[in-house]
């Protein structure tokens, strides 16, 4: 059964620096030839970058970009985070180029997180900008990828290291996208939600679902506030130099830990691990007490991982950590969360304190 939750409104207006654009949330509007026309406006070419599995999920959705008129043009991109590459981009590139693709062409992002990522980071650099819509299929897309600009393209030397801030002109949320979707993705997209829980609204905390049962009500209200908390953090410090930055709960660890694993972990389970381990340096560093007990208590809720399984080192993590792109030496750039609905930034930790966190809670269990 259903648990009566109050009813998502339909739109979330993204206010990013001097760009305002709408966050539609509507059951079943990307199969919708009015939802296709109004986004594709007067663009003659409309390339859809995509994924070969996802474009098998959503057959109803490229033929109904077709069906505007425009030329669509289909980038089947490598699955998952091997899309996010210069090389990927570089093949993007010669596909636009081919289709004299111009700045009033459009580009639709379909797909999760790391289709947005790539999509964006081709569109803001394409011609220095071309048209974009997000079409975000995943959980984690819906709820963080698809809104707020950030574009970003891994390097052999870390995650994200190369990427714009370019926002879209709308992002069409479809929760229907998730009928389809694995348990370990709602998951994974869950860890972003939970996040926005601490940092800034507990009132997601109590309305977590549970992953293995259909709570369409739910996940709507969940996407809704967690998109919400996000826009309100950005939109006067789109280019991450202050408030944004409480966005990167759990990153500074968790992205290096999924670095460090090869990206056997999702992104959220990555994250998951990074927000127990900055509850537990907040411990370390504050005296706050129950911050880890709490966190891993919100996460275990949703079956996420509290401590590694993967053989990561903590010397891998701390060599990663120090390549973060928001790491200056000295100045604060680690976000602790030492109360549910808030943040901080604290510098990053001395060395031994680091470690003491990790040898607490994510050091592998011997067994
Ligand atoms: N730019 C940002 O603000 C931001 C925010 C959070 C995360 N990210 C990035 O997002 C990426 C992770 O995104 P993700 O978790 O969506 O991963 P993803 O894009 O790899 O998608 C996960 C998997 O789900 C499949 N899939 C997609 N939609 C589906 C559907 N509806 N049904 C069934 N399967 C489906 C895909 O084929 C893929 O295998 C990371 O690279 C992360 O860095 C960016
Ligand atoms: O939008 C933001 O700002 C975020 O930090 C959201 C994060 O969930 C996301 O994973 C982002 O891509 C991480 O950014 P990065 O600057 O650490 O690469
Ligand atoms: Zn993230």
């Amino acid at each position: 059964m259903e648990e009566a939750v109050p009813p998502a409104s339909a739109t979330v207006v993204i206010r990013a620096g001097s760009a305002t654009y709408p966050f539609t949330l509507a059951s079943g509007q990307l199969g919708r030839i009015g939802t296709w026309r109004e986004a594709v406006g007067n663009a003659r070419t409309v390339a859809v970058i995509t994924s070969r599995p996802v474009a098998a999920l959503f057959p109803g959705a490229l033929r109904t970009i077709a069906e505007t008129g425009a030329r669509r043009v289909v980038l089947e991109v490598p699955d998952g985070e091997d899309a996010k590459t210069l090389q990927v981009v570089g093949r993007c590139y010669q596909v636009l180029a081919q289709a004299r693709f111009t700045r009033s062409d459009l580009v639709v992002a379909l797909g999760g997180g790391t289709v947005t990522d790539l999509a964006g980071f081709v569109a803001s650099t394409w011609k220095r900008g071309a048209r974009l819509v997000h079409a975000p299929t995943t959980l984690l897309a819906l709820v963080d990828a698809a809104v707020g600009g950030k574009t970003g393209i891994n390097l052999p030397s870390g995650k994200n290291l190369a990427g714009t801030f370019y926002q879209p002109e709308r992002v069409l949320a479809d929760d229907t996208v998730l009928t389809s979707l694995p348990v370990r993705e709602l998951r994974s997209g869950l860890a972003e939600v939970i996040k926005c829980g601490f940092i800034a609204d507990p009132a997601i905390l109590d309305l977590l679902p549970d992953p293995a049962r259909a709570q369409a009500q739910r996940y709507l209200r969940l996407i809704e506030l967690s998109v919400r908390a996000k826009a309100q953090l950005l939109s006067d410090d789109v280019t991450d130099r202050g408030l944004r930055r409480h966005l990167n709960y759990g990153h500074t660890a968790g992205q290096a830990i999924e670095t460090a694993s090869g990206f056997t972990l999702r992104h959220g389970e990555a994250v998951a691990l990074g927000m127990v381990y900055a509850a537990r340096l907040c411990e370390l560093l504050t005296g706050a007490r129950g911050v880890t007990a709490d966190t891993q208590d919100a996460l275990h809720r949703v079956g996420l991982p509290t401590r590694l399984q993967a053989a990561v080192s903590f010397e891998q993590m701390w060599d990663l950590m120090q390549q973060d792109k928001k790491v200056s030496p000295g100045r604060p750039s680690f976000v602790l969360s030492p109360r549910r609905g808030t943040a901080t930034l604290a510098c990053m930790p001395q060395r031994e304190i680091a470690r003491a966190a990790f040898d607490d809670v994510l050091r592998p269990e011997r067994r």
